[in-house]
Parts: structure tokens; sequence; C-alpha cells
């Protein structure tokens, strides 16, 4: 198994590009199985996810072909087999993706259920309950979803809680279906808007587009198109949260600033000078951060998926910071491993509190989940010494050449077997 070796210390300077979102980049991958006709991509990034998803679309009956550099077609025929297997789906949950086109396009879909996940539950009742509302036939034996529908119709969905991928799944469920879908509480992520512009320019009609209300009006068959999937917001404060954490100067090329303003306002309180314009974002950290507190919610606040990352940078700032996670009960692995690398963090159910100290001591920890990995990395490259990551399966799901991006900075930072 991977591991990555750090040697800690080395101030962050010059200039990387942002890859594509992974969290826009799978969902889109799923919409080509709502038409026949070939869907061009562009700007995909190569991590692990992608390539689970390409493998499961593949399996389904989908013609991929990737033509480097970010750029792939994906085309899917009538004939298919709308199966997607425990093996796949237990690797990545974003598979529960393929459950709203598959029904909505073929009326029929057997979608192994998820099951937990390290950073918590994470049930998918709210697809479900969604699909349901919108005609479907549906039942859970022997660990899949079994759903079936001739033709979906149009139903209000009002989930219980904001859920991203549920809103997903259940628009593009929606774009097929008979009639007027109305979403009440739907997701405002930048990720949950990239495919729905996506859908648009493929002939779906949606109005609402950002914000919590969406409403959609069904047609009968979607054509294809060309899409450039939107930055990764959360790549990009992973290193940003890196370079306030070592110090240095970096620039951050094709990025989405408009994207990420929690983050963005979090780190600048925390003593950074950033700066911005429509693609790139500008980081100068000159001095000890100073701790600031977070509490994670739905867009457009402060995202559970930078959680960890802030946190790390908390352990060598100045001062207390108390991180509250409201997203997930289980997103606080990281906290012991910090911990080993002599961060100084207590945790009473969902909230952190961490007391700053002024250097980190470098160790063996083990990486729990894919943000739990970033801090790590963070951490590692601050802490004085060797930090080994194992684990590192975890890291590869969702950042594209990380390594290769911080080396190119002047980090330290190396993969062995
Ligand atoms: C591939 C992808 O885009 N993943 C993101 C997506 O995950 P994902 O879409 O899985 O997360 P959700 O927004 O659905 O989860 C929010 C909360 O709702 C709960 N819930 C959700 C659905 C459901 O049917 N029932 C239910 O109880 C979850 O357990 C969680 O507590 O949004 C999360 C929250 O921003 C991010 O951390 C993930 O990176
Ligand atoms: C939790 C994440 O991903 P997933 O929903 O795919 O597990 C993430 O991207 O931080």
């Amino acid at each position: 198994m991977d591991k990555l070796i750090i040697r800690g210390g080395q101030r962050l300077q010059g200039e990387v590009a942002v890859s594509g979102a992974k969290n826009a980049a799978l969902p889109i991958l799923c919409a080509s199985l709502l038409t026949a006709d070939t869907l061009y991509l562009n700007n995909v990034p190569e991590l692990q996810d992608i390539r689970t998803m390409n493998k499961l679309l593949r399996q389904i009956g989908t013609h991929i072909e990737l033509h480097g550099g970010g750029r792939m077609s994906l085309a899917t025929p009538a004939d298919i087999t709308p199966v997607a297997p425990y093996e796949l789906v237990k690797t990545m949950r974003a598979a529960i993706l393929v459950l709203g086109p598959l029904l909505a396009r073929f009326g029929e879909a057997k979608v192994s259920l998820p099951g937990g996940c390290a950073i918590g539950q994470r049930p998918v009742d709210q697809h479900i309950k969604g699909l349901q509302l919108m005609g479907a036939e549906i039942h859970v034996e022997h660990g899949y979803i079994h759903a079936q529908a001739k033709r979906l119709r149009g139903a209000r969905i009002l989930t219980d809680m904001i859920t991203v991928t549920g809103t997903e799944n259940l628009l593009m469920a929606a774009v097929l279906a008979e009639g007027e879908t109305v979403f009440e509480n739907a997701a405002r992520e930048p990720e949950v808007n990239d495919l729905a512009n996506l859908l648009v320019s493929m002939g779906a009609k949606i109005d609402g587009i950002g914000t919590d209300r969406l409403v959609v009006q069904g047609v009968s068959a979607l054509q294809g198109g060309s899409h450039s999937i939107m930055p990764d917001r959360i790549e990009a404060g992973s290193f940003l949260c890196a370079v306030l954490a070592t110090g240095g100067e970096v620039t951050l090329t094709q990025a989405d600033p408009a994207s990420m303003e929690a983050t963005l306002e979090k780190l600048r309180e925390m003593g950074a000078q950033i700066t911005t314009g429509d693609d790139w974002i500008r980081l100068v950290a000159a001095q000890r951060p100073t701790a600031i507190g977070a509490r994670t919610a739905p867009y457009p606040a402060f995202a559970t998926d930078m959680q960890a990352q802030l946190m790390a940078v908390n352990t060598i700032a100045q001062g207390t910071s108390v991180i509250h996670e409201t997203i997930f009960e289980n997103r606080f692995m990281h906290v012991q491993e910090l911990r080993r690398l002599g961060a100084d963090i207590e945790i009473d159910g969902h909230t952190a509190v961490i007391k700053g100290v002024p250097n980190l001591s470098g160790a063996t920890v083990m990486a729990t989940d894919l943000r739990a990995s970033a801090s790590l990395v963070i951490a590692g490259l601050v802490a004085q010494g060797q930090t080994t990551i194992e684990r590192i399966y975890h890291l590869d799901r969702g950042y594209d050449k990380m390594e290769a991006k911080l080396t190119a900075l002047g980090a330290d930072i190396q993969r062995v077997q």
C-alpha cells in the first residue's frame, strides 16, 4: 500500500493549477446515462473516484473514451444493464448517483445500498423517498435498491434535510419525468449548479438554479452536449490551508474564488492576505495564523469537506479555536492522528476545541478518510522532522496529483510503496 513521506518545514511558494471538482464531475458523468447522444467533458480530474465511476458506467454499458488532459466523451446506448454492484458502490458512495438517471431513462435500476461510511451513517432514504413520490416502485432486498417506473411523474419534493447527492439524483430523475417537479429544500452547493447547468445545456428545463427551490418541467428526451467541469473548491481550499500553515506565497490558477467565499473569509480572519481575480487566488502567509472557529453547514456556509483542513491549520495557530461539525456524526477521526503529531485537541460530541501549539513533530499517522488525509498532509508539511502517512488510498480517491503539485510548490513530499 502506498504511503506518503513528508519532511516538514518548507515554505510553499509558486503557482499551481486547480483541478476539476470531483463532486461536480461524479454526478455529471452519471448524467451521460440520460441521453443516447454523446456528452463531451473537459477538466475532469484524474483521481480514483473518477476511475471507479468510469468502471461502473462501462459495466452498465456506457461507451467511454478518454482523450487525455482531462477530456473525455461518453455515450450510453439503449441496450444496457441497469445495475450498480456492491463491489463498486462500497468503494465510492457517489455510485448511488446512477439510480435517478437509470430509472428516468430506462425505467428500472438495481443499485447496491451504499452502507455506512467512516464519516457517518449516510443513509439514502431521501433519495428513495423522492423517487417514490415520483411514482417509482421501490423495494430494498438483499442489500439492493430495486426501482421500477414506466415513466416517472413530477412531484413536490421536500427532503427532511438538505442533501447534495439527494438533490442531484432526484434532479436527474425529474428532468425526464412527466410534468413538473418542485424541489423545496434543494442543496445549493456549486456542484449541484454545475450539474443543473449541464442538464439545461442538454435540453432540460430547470428554473431556480442556485436557489433552494428548483422547478423542473420534464421533457421526453435530452440531447448530448459539452461541458467543462467547475474548479474544485475543496482542493483549492486544501492548498490554501497548507500555505497558511507553512507560510509562503502561492497563486492558484484555474480556480473559482466565487464558489468558496466561506473558506476564503475564514483564512483571511486567520491572517492570510488573499487577493482574487475571476479565476485565480493568491495567498500570502507572512505570520503565524490566528486561531479561528467554524461551524460546518450546507452551502454557502463553511463546508464540512474543509473542516479537517481548517483544523490542521488551527493546531499550530496562535490561540484556541472551537469547531462544530453539524453535517456528519463521525467526522473527527483526524483528531487522534493530529494528536500523534503533537496537536492539543479535545472533543466533546460534535465539538472540537483546539489549542494552538507552536510546533508539531513528525510521526507515523494513518489516513482514515479523504479530507482527514488532507489534514494530515497539511500537518505533516508543518511538523518538524518526518511524517509518514499510511493508507493514502483515501487521499487518492479525491485529489489529483496532490504530491506532484505540492512538490512543485517546494514541499518535500514523496510517495513510497
Ligand atoms: C459526492 C459528493 O458530492 N459528496 C458530498 C456530498 O455527500 P452526500 O450527498 O452524501 O451528503 P448529503 O448532503 O446527502 O448529507 C447531508 C446529511 O444528510 C444525511 N442524509 C442524506 C441523504 C439521505 O437520504 N438521508 C440522510 O440522512 C447525511 O447522512 C448527512 O448527515 O455532500 C456532503 C455534504 O456537503 C459532502 O461532504 C460530500 O463530499
Ligand atoms: C466526503 C466526501 O466524498 P464522498 O461523499 O464521495 O464520500 C468528500 O469529498 O469529502
